[in-house]
């Protein structure tokens, strides 16, 4: 097989993988809706570019986290199905590296967003 093909075959496979993740994971359905609102947001507020990058990194490094949680999760279940101290390690661990991530992404949208939302609401009074 030729290098090229080698190469789009193994895009391919990993761009089922997160569509794949999009289709099953509640919590990466939420990452995407609230990625899309915040980018919306900083398109209508007229945010500084450096703060959109700002958001757009925080965004992914959110859902690549998610990614990497959802592989863990798999990985686990395929081992195991049965109740294992360590499954419970490797899966809470996982979902702590997402709640830190999480955590991250939430202070950046309030730095980015609290000032000029405040503007806006203060125009309107
Ligand atoms: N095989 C197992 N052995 C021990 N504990 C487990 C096992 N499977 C799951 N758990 C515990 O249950 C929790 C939830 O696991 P589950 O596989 O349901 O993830 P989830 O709820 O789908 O996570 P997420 O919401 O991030 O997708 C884990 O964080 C872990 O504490």
């Amino acid at each position: 097989m030729g290098e090229l093909k080698r190469l789009l075959r193994s895009f391919g496979h990993a761009i089922e993988g997160i569509i794949y993740t999009i289709k099953t994971q509640r919590n990466m359905q939420i990452h995407v809706g609230v990625a899309f609102l915040a980018l919306l947001l900083s398109w209508s507020l007229e945010i500084p570019w450096k703060h959109v990058l700002l958001v757009f990194f925080s965004i992914l490094f959110v859902m690549i986290l998610e990614l990497v949680n959802t592989a863990i999760e798999a990985t686990v279940d395929l081992i195991t199905v049965e109740f294992h101290p360590l499954a419970k390690v490797a899966k809470d661990v996982a979902a702590g590296a997402v709640l830190l991530g999480a955590a991250w992404a939430v202070v950046v949208g309030f730095y980015v967003f609290f000032e000029p939302l405040m503007n806006v609401l203060r125009n309107l009074i």
